[in-house]
C-alpha cells in the first residue's frame, strides 16, 4: 500500500505522532484534536512500515461500540481484514485473556459472568446466609464497596481495618461473596479486571508470552482509566520490547466518580521510560465559535495540564442559548429546531440531544414522539422500559386491576418481603388449576392455610399492602396515586438504601414518574377510563413504541457521559441549569464542581457546526415547580459566542400538546394571556401562568399561585385576570 496515503490526510504534529519511531508515546490533546484518528493512522503505520503483524497489535478503547468504529476504520485505511488484532475494552480484553487462561487463572473452564444485577442479587443471597439485616447493610453499598476495592487491586485479605467492627464485616460479606462466586465460577466486571491482573501476576510465563506478542499496545481515553487498568497495563508494557501509545485528555476526565484516576497520565510519565509527549493543538470537528466558547469554560479549572486548541475553520453560527419557560417549553423549542434542521436537508442522525441525567430524557421523548421523530437512546433505555419505572408500573398496575399476573410476579416480591420462589410456584400452580388470577390464588391459598405459616404471612403482607393501598388511594389524584405507590410498596425505600450514581439515577427517575402523572392529561378518547387506567395504557404505549434501530435515521439521545468521543453535527445541551448542570450534590464533594466542568466541556465540544444549550427557568422536579436559573457554565462563555434565543415568533406558530389535542397558540394568545405572565384568580390569588393545552372551550392553563401552589383551570371558567 501507498504509505503516503497514512500520512496525507494528517497535519505536522499528527504525523509527527503516526510516524514517530517505536518508543513509549503519551499524545495529550483537546477534544476534536484527531487523537482517536492519530491512534488508528498509527496502527496501520505499524503494520504497514514497521512490519509488526497484526498479530501483535493490542488496542484499548472505552466502549464496544469505539471498539468496532476504530476496526472497521484501520481495515478501511489497509483495505484488508484485522482478525488476529485485538481490539477492546478493557473488560472486554480481560474476559478473551482469562477465557483462553483459565486453568492458570484458578477458574472453571464454563466460567459465567456476573453482570451488575445478578452481583446485586448475590449480595443479597450472601447477606441473607449470614444472617445480616439488609437495612444495616444495604446490598448496593455492599456492591460499591466490593467493586471499588477490586479496582484498586485488593482483596479482602489486603484490606486494613483498624479494628473497626463495621470494616471488618464488610471485609466478611466480601469475602464470603467472593468465596460463592469462586464456588460457581461466577466473574463479576470488577473481577475480570482484577483476575487478569493476578493472572500476569502469578503467572510469569503467561505474562512472558503476551509480553513477546504484544509489541505495540495503544490506548485511548486514557485520562478514565482506574488504578487497575493501569497496573495492568503497566506489567504489560514492563519489558524493553512494548511499546505503549496513550492518548488521552486531562480535560475530558469524567469518570472520577467511578474511580478513575487522572493523574495516571502523570504515573505514566514518570512510570514508562524515554517517553515523548506530543501535543496537538489544532481542532478538526467544531466552528471557532463553539470552540472558544469550550475553551473559555474549561478555562475555569484549575490544576490543567493545559492545552491550547485553535482552528482554522470557519467561526460559524454562534451559540444559541435558550431559555425554556419551564421544561416543556424547552423541549417544544429543541424539537422545532431538529425539525428546521430537516428541513434544510440533514438527517436526523447527525443531531443529538445531551443531558446530565437520565430522567430528563422523559420529556424530551414524549416532545419528540408526539411530532413523529424517530430517536434513539444510546447506552440507555427509554424511560417507562426502565426496571424502576416498571416496578413502580407494576405497582400502579396491581393497584388498577390486581388480576394482572405480569405486574404480580413483577413486584410479588420486589422489594423483598421474603416471598420465595416456591411460595411463588405453589401461586402459579394453584391459579392454574382454578384458572384464575395469580391474585385471586394468593388469597385462595391464604385462606385455605395450605402454605407454611411464614410463607402464608409473607404473602399476606402484600395482598394486604395492595388491598390497603387500594382504597387509601382511590380518591386521590394520580399523582398522588403514584407518590404513595412508590413510597409505601418500599421501592422508593429500597433504591434509597443503594449508594452510588445507578440508585440515584433510579430515584430520579421515580420522581419523575410522579411527575409525569401530574402533567398528564387524559385524552378525549379514553375519557371513559379513569385517570389511572389511561395513564398505564399511555405509559405501555410508549414503552411499546419500538426504538429506532440503529439503522434507522434518528435523533440521538444519551447522557453526556455516554457521548465521549463522539460528534454530531448538531447538539443540544439540554437542562443546563444551577442545580440540574452541575448537578445537586455537587457542592458535597471536593473535586467534584471541576469535574462537572469537565463534563460540560465534554458535551461542548461534541458539536461540530451548531450548537444549541438549552435550560428551564421552571422545571417539574418530584411533582414541584423548581426555579432554576442558567447554569454557572453558560455565564462562564464570553458573551460574543453566544446568541439568546427570545422566542416570540416560535411561540407564536402553532404548537401541540404532549398529549394530541391541538393547542393552538394564537387561540391561546387570543385569549389574552401569555406563557410566564402574571395574573389573578378570585380565589386562588396571584400567580404565574405556566403552561397551556387544549383549545376554545377546553382550554386549560396551569398557574402558578403564590399562596396555593400551581393548579390547572379551564380558562373558560377561571376568571382569570391579567395582572
Ligand atoms: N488532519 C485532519 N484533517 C481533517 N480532519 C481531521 C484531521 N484530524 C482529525 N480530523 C477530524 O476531526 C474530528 C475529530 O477527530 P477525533 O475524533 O480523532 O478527535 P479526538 O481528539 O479523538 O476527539 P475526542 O477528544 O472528542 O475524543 C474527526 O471528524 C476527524 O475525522
Ligand atoms: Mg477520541
Amino acid at each position: 500500500m501507498d504509505v503516503s496515503l497514512l500520512l496525507d490526510s494528517l497535519n505536522d504534529k499528527q504525523r509527527e505522532a503516526v510516524a514517530a519511531p517505536l518508543s513509549n508515546m503519551l499524545v495529550l490533546a483537546g477534544a476534536g484534536s484527531g487523537k482517536t484518528r492519530v491512534l488508528v493512522h498509527r496502527i496501520a503505520w505499524l503494520m504497514e512500515v514497521e512490519n509488526i503483524t497484526p498479530f501483535s497489535i493490542l488496542a484499548v478503547t472505552f466502549t464496544n461500540k469505539a471498539a468496532r468504529e476504530m476496526r472497521g476504520r484501520i481495515e478501511h485505511l489497509m483495505g484488508r481484514g484485522l482478525n488476529s488484532t485485538w481490539i477492546g475494552t478493557f473488560h472486554g480484553l480481560a474476559h478473551r485473556l482469562l477465557r483462553a487462561h483459565h486453568a492458570e487463572a484458578g477458574l472453571p473452564e464454563n466460567f459465567q459472568i456476573l453482570d451488575s444485577d445478578d452481583q446485586y442479587r448475590l449480595v443479597k443471597r450472601i447477606l441473607k446466609a449470614m444472617n445480616l439485616d439488609e437495612k444495616h447493610w444495604a446490598p448496593r453499598q455492599i456492591q460499591w464497596y466490593i467493586n471499588g476495592n477490586k479496582d484498586e487491586g485488593l482483596r479482602p485479605q489486603h484490606i486494613e481495618t483498624h479494628g473497626d467492627a463495621t470494616a471488618q464485616k464488610m471485609q466478611e460479606i466480601y469475602a464470603a461473596y467472593q468465596e460463592a462466586c469462586d464456588r460457581s465460577g461466577l466473574v463479576d466486571f470488577a473481577e475480570l479486571l482484577l483476575r487478569a491482573h493476578e493472572l500476569w501476576a502469578k503467572n510469569p510465563e503467561v505474562l512472558a508470552h503476551y509480553q513477546r506478542r504484544f509489541k505495540a499496545v495503544l490506548v485511548d481515553e486514557f485520562q478514565d482509566t482506574n488504578n487497575i487498568q493501569y497496573a495492568w497495563l503497566r506489567m504489560l508494557c514492563s519489558a524493553d520490547t512494548n511499546n505503549i501509545m496513550i492518548v488521552g485528555d486531562d480535560d475530558q476526565s469524567i469518570y472520577g466518580w467511578r474511580g478513575a484516576n487522572v493523574d495516571n497520565i502523570h504515573n505514566f510519565l514518570k512510570d514508562f521510560k524515554d517517553t515523548s509527549t506530543i501535543r496537538l493543538e489544532q481542532n478538526y470537528r467544531s466552528t471557532a465559535n463553539i470552540l472558544n466558547a469550550a475553551n473559555a469554560v474549561i478555562d475555569n479549572n484549575s490544576g490543567r495540564l493545559g492545552k491550547e486548541l485553535w482552528t482554522d475553520g470557519a467561526e460559524g453560527e454562534l451559540i444559541s442559548v435558550y431559555a425554556g419557560f419551564n421544561e416543556l417549553d424547552e423541549a417544544r423549542f429543541i424539537v422545532s429546531q431538529i425539525k428546521k434542521w430537516l428541513d434544510d436537508g440533514n438527517s436526523l442522525k447527525d443531531s443529538a440531544i445531551l443531558y446530565r441525567n437520565n430522567a430528563q430524557s422523559r420529556v424530551l421523548e414524549e416532545a419528540l414522539l408526539h411530532e413523529s421523530i424517530a430517536y434513539r437512546i444510546y447506552g440507555g433505555l427509554r424511560f417507562f422500559e426502565r426496571q424502576e419505572i416498571r416496578d413502580a408500573l407494576g405497582y400502579l398496575r396491581m393497584l388498577n386491576h390486581p388480576h394482572d399476573d405480569a405486574a404480580f410476579e413483577r413486584v410479588v416480591n420486589t422489594p423483598s418481603r421474603g416471598i420465595g420462589e416456591k411460595t411463588i410456584t405453589q401461586v402459579r400452580q394453584t391459579a392454574r388449576e382454578h384458572n384464575c388470577s395469580l391474585w385471586q390464588a394468593s388469597n385462595m391459598l391464604i385462606q385455605e392455610g395450605s402454605l407454611t405459616g411464614r410463607a402464608s404471612k409473607a404473602l399476606q403482607a402484600f395482598t394486604t399492602l395492595v388491598t390497603d393501598l387500594e382504597q387509601a388511594v382511590k380518591e386521590l389524584p394520580l399523582e398522588e396515586q403514584a407518590d404513595k405507590a412508590i413510597k409505601h410498596s418500599g421501592l422508593y425505600a429500597m433504591y434509597q438504601a443503594e449508594r452510588g450514581e445507578k440508585a440515584q439515577a433510579r430515584i430520579e427517575n421515580l420522581e419523575e414518574l410522579v411527575t409525569a402523572c401530574k402533567q398528564y392529561i387524559v385524552p378525549e378518547e379514553a375519557e371513559e377510563m379513569t385517570p389511572m387506567a389511561a395513564f398505564l395504557a399511555h405509559a405501555s404505549l410508549e414503552a411499546g413504541d419500538n426504538q429506532a434501530d440503529s439503522e434507522q435515521d434518528a435523533v440521538q439521545m444519551m447522557t453526556i457521559h455516554s457521548a465521549k468521543g463522539l460528534e454530531f453535527g448538531l447538539v443540544f445541551l439540554a437542562g443546563v441549569e444551577e442545580g440540574m448542570f452541575p448537578s445537586q450534590m455537587t457542592n458535597d464533594e471536593p473535586g467534584r464542581m471541576e469535574e462537572e466542568r469537565r463534563l460540560c466541556y465534554v458535551g461542548m465540544t461534541r458539536a461540530m457546526q451548531k450548537l444549541f444549550i438549552t435550560y428551564a427557568e421552571s422545571r417539574r422536579v418530584y411533582g414541584q415547580d423548581k426555579f432554576h436559573t442558567a447554569s454557572r457554565f453558560i455565564r462562564e462563555i464570553p458573551a460574543e459566542f453566544v446568541e439568546e434565543v427570545r422566542l416570540k415568533s416560535q411561540i407564536s406558530r402553532p404548537v401541540h400538546n404532549r398529549f394530541s389535542r391541538m393547542a393552538s397558540h394564537e387561540a391561546f394568545e387570543d385569549s389574552g394571556f401569555a406563557l410566564g405572565q402574571r395574573v389573578e384568580h378570585p380565589k386562588f390569588g396571584a400567580g404565574v401562568v405556566l403552561n397551556y393545552e387544549g383549545s376554545g372551550d377546553h382550554a386549560r392553563v396551569q398557574v402558578n399561585f403564590d399562596d396555593f401552589g400551581s393548579k390547572w383551570l379551564v380558562l373558560a371558567y377561571a376568571k382569570l385576570k391579567a395582572n
